[in-house]
Order: C-alpha cells, then sequence, then structure tokens
C-alpha cells in the first residue's frame, strides 16, 4: 500500500516509470528517487540548487542516474573480487521502499528501507536504511546493521555531484597535511600527502583522502561545509575532458559543472560489521550563501 504524505511531500512519476519523493517546505525543497534513494535535488530557502544531475540524464528504470547523491553500497568503485559485479555496489539500481515521512516546523524527514535483494553480495540479515532530513541543511544517514551470522565486509560512498558554476572558480578546501591514495597512480606510489589546504581543479582528479575535519565545496560565492560522522575517507573526482567520454549520461562540457565530493568508508577506511553490529555513515551539508557554487 502507499504510504500517505504529509502536507508538502508528493509522488510525482516520470515517464520512463521512475517515482520521485519531491518535498516543498519553507526551509527547502527536495527530490528523492526511490529507485537509488537519491537525491537528485536540495535547494535551501533562498539558497542555491546545490547538487548537479546531468541534463543527459534520461532517469532510465535499472540504470544509475548521473548527478544528486547516489548511494554507493556495499562495495565502492570495483568489487574486491567479482569482476563481473557492477561498478559501486547494488544499492544506487535499486528500488527502495519508502518506510515514513515526517513533517516539523524546521523540515520533513524521510526513512528509506533497501528491500532484501536476491544476491549472494549480500548475505541474509543485513540491511540498510537511509533516513534523509530536509530543510535549511540536508541531513544524509546510511545505516547498515549486520543481523546475520558472520562478519560483513563492505565500503560505501554518498557520492556527491555539486552544482558548479565555473570549475575554474571552484575548490574543495579542508585537505592541509591530509593523506590520500591517488586512484590514477600505480598502487606502488604509496602514500600522498596534501601540502595545500585548498584543492583547484585543471585536470582528472580521483583520490580518497583520509580527512580528519570537515571538507568544503567552495566558490567566490557560495560555500558547502561537509559535516560527517562514522566517515575516515572522503573521494574527490572529476573526470575532465577524456574520461569524460567514456562517461554514460554526461554531456561533453559537464566537467566544468561539477565537482564530486563523497562521504565514504573506503579504500583504507573501509570496514567490517561483526554479527549484530551496526554503522551509520551520516552528512550534513551545510550551505552559506545564496549563488551556485
Ligand atoms: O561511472 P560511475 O560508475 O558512476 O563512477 C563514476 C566515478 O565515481 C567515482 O567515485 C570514482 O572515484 C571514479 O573512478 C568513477 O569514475
Amino acid at each position: 500500500m502507499e504510504l500517505a504524505l504529509p502536507e508538502g511531500v508528493n509522488y510525482e512519476d516520470h515517464d520512463n516509470g521512475l517515482r520521485f519523493v519531491v518535498v516543498n517546505h519553507p526551509c527547502a525543497a527536495a527530490r528523492v528517487c526511490l529507485q537509488g534513494a537519491q537525491v537528485t535535488h536540495f535547494q535551501p530557502a533562498q539558497g542555491p540548487e546545490v547538487f548537479w544531475v546531468s541534463e543527459a540524464e534520461p532517469y532510465e528504470p535499472g540504470k544509475a542516474i548521473r548527478g544528486g547523491i547516489p548511494l554507493c553500497w556495499p562495495w565502492f568503485g570495483a568489487h574486491p573480487s567479482d569482476t563481473a559485479a557492477p561498478a559501486h555496489g547494488l544499492a544506487r539500481d535499486a528500488m527502495w521502499t519508502l518506510q515514513s515521512v515526517s513533517r516539523r516546523v524546521d523540515g520533513v524527514t524521510l526513512v528509506l528501507q533497501l528491500p532484501e535483494l536476491n544476491t549472494p553480495h549480500i548475505p541474509t540479515g543485513v540491511e540498510l536504511q537511509l533516513q534523509i532530513d530536509v530543510g535549511a541543511e540536508l541531513l544524509l544517514r546510511l545505516t547498515t546493521t549486520n543481523n546475520g551470522v558472520s562478519d560483513f565486509n563492505f565500503s560505501q560512498a554518498l557520492h556527491a555531484y555539486f552544482n558548479i558554476a565555473d570549475i575554474n572558480l571552484a575548490q574543495v578546501s579542508g585537505l592541509a597535511g591530509v593523506q590520500y591514495d591517488d586512484s590514477l597512480l600505480p598502487q606502488a606510489s604509496g602514500d600522498q600527502r596534501a601540502l595545500m589546504d585548498q584543492l583547484k581543479f585543471d585536470a582528472e582528479v580521483d583520490r580518497i583522502y583520509y580527512p580528519r575535519r570537515p571538507l568544503a565545496v567552495e566558490s567566490p560565492v557560495c560555500r558547502v561545509e561537509l559535516i560527517t560522522e562514522g566517515s575516515g575517507s572522503a573521494v574527490i573526482w572529476n573526470p575532465w575532458i577524456e574520461k569524460s567520454r567514456r562517461l554514460s549520461h554526461f554531456l561533453a562540457q559537464d566537467y566544468q559543472r561539477m565537482v564530486c565530493v563523497e562521504t565514504a568508508n573506503c579504500g583504507r577506511d573501509s570496514r567490517t560489521l561483526v554479527a549484530g553490529a551496526s554503522h551509520s555513515l551520516s552528512v550534513t551539508y551545510v550551505v552559506d550563501g545564496t549563488g551556485k557554487i
């Protein structure tokens, strides 16, 4: 049965069959696709559109949506052993169930659950839930619970695509002294360490950083700070020109309009959940500015 929704929250069905939950609250507006429990729009009152979705995105059932905040789970990137398994796990293409929606004076909270998927990659008893708080700030809390009988190894990311006005003016800050693994270098290159606090973009970037304090995505007119809990890693990614050509649902100029800063447990920060344990990965996006980043 369809969940009844409070005032200011509605279902919207895309022509291709995907269903969205649309939130219109005095504090903020948002859209969440039930496929992937993927936020595709968030705009605080008087603030900019924070997340980017490609204009080439066709919203096809069963295909990953290029933009917003895809959920990578229960593995980030390539599967550690199964080369046939899809990149970034199984959660982003799956249909989620909307469990509850509640409205308060300061925003709306949605709770979504990943139904049991018939796959050897997710042991029986391992459950995944996403809480989304839409208000002046946006919070995502992704909770993995291991009700199974053995250890569960996993990695994950809240793969946020930020909406950038001009890549030449954008930067990510909070990186001074932070260790990182550079996916574009051979593994043998070992540890790298950021010398500068800011990372600007003029070529392909694909790195796993291990930050100790909040990162921010900034432009001269807007700053979005990422306050995280349960995360010891962050992926920073821009495909630039060459890699763009190999990406689905991505226009030639799109690398100038997006930057991914992904709140994660991946690389050296991948996790093991013993039977009976649970882990929450959370991020709050705090927007300071009225213009686009
Ligand atoms: O094309 P996908 O599967 O959505 O992945 C996009 C990118 O996601 C990033 O998180 C990875 O670091 C990149 O290596 C990858 O290309």
